[in-house]
Formats: C-alpha cells, sequence, structure tokens
C-alpha cells in the first residue's frame, strides 16, 4: 500500500464510502498516534501537538492550512498556548473517509519538520 503521506485526498461526496472497520485498524496502524474519537456521532481522527508557545503553535496551524487548502479537505483546529488540537472526519459523509487519513499523515509529516 502506498503510505498515506504520499497520497493526495480524491474530491469526496454525499455517497463515497466511508471506512469500513476492518480498513481502520490497518489504516491507524501508519497513524498511531491518532485518536478516533466520536462526537454528536461523527467519528473523527483527532490528536493534540505540543509546543514551547503560542507563536510556534500559530505557527503550525497555519501550515495546517496551507496543506488544506492544497488538498481541498479541511480540518478543525484549536490553537493554544503551547498546542494546537486537530480533527480530522469527512463532512459530506458525516465520517471518516480515506481523506482524513491521509490528512492526518500529512499533519504528522508536518510537525516532524516543525520540530
Ligand atoms: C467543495 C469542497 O471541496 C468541499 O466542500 C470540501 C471542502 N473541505 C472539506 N473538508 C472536510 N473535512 N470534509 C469535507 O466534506 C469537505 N468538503
Amino acid at each position: 500500500m502506498t503510505q498515506l503521506n504520499q497520497q493526495t485526498c480524491q474530491a469526496c461526496h454525499a455517497e463515497a464510502p466511508k471506512i469500513e472497520q476492518s480498513a481502520l485498524a490497518e489504516l491507524i496502524k501508519q497513524i498511531p498516534d491518532w485518536q478516533v474519537q466520536v462526537y454528536q456521532e461523527i467519528m473523527q481522527l483527532e490528536r493534540t501537538f505540543k509546543f514551547k508557545n503560542f507563536k510556534q503553535a500559530l505557527l503550525f496551524t497555519n501550515q495546517i492550512g496551507e496543506m488544506a487548502e492544497t488538498e481541498g479537505h479541511h480540518p478543525a483546529l484549536l490553537t493554544e498556548w503551547g498546542q494546537v488540537t486537530v480533527n480530522w472526519w469527512s463532512h459530506s459523509i458525516k465520517g471518516l473517509h480515506q481523506n482524513d487519513f491521509i490528512c492526518a499523515a500529512k499533519t504528522d509529516e508536518l510537525y516532524r519538520h516543525l520540530k
């Protein structure tokens, strides 16, 4: 399988398939620092990234924003002093799509480079 961070997001529509439970277990192995959370019955990928101050957290937030615009797939971002919490899910299918795993892997990649 091609590594997630080498893939690009595909246009997602309401009829696009959600990730199967079996596939989820395999995909999560590639992004072990992410947790699957359910908010209002919608499965999401969530990770909190740590920084030494607000400025670094904001820089990272903006880098994720650039990547999201390139991919055409957008996260929820909570920027605080010393940390950024990122949530990925697909609004159109109200759940997890391959795109979310790709973007989570790309978020990890951005963090590795910033550190
Ligand atoms: C038209 C546009 O591509 C769509 O509205 C995209 C934008 N970004 C998106 N981001 C996320 N996370 N889920 C979506 O369903 C979604 N849809």
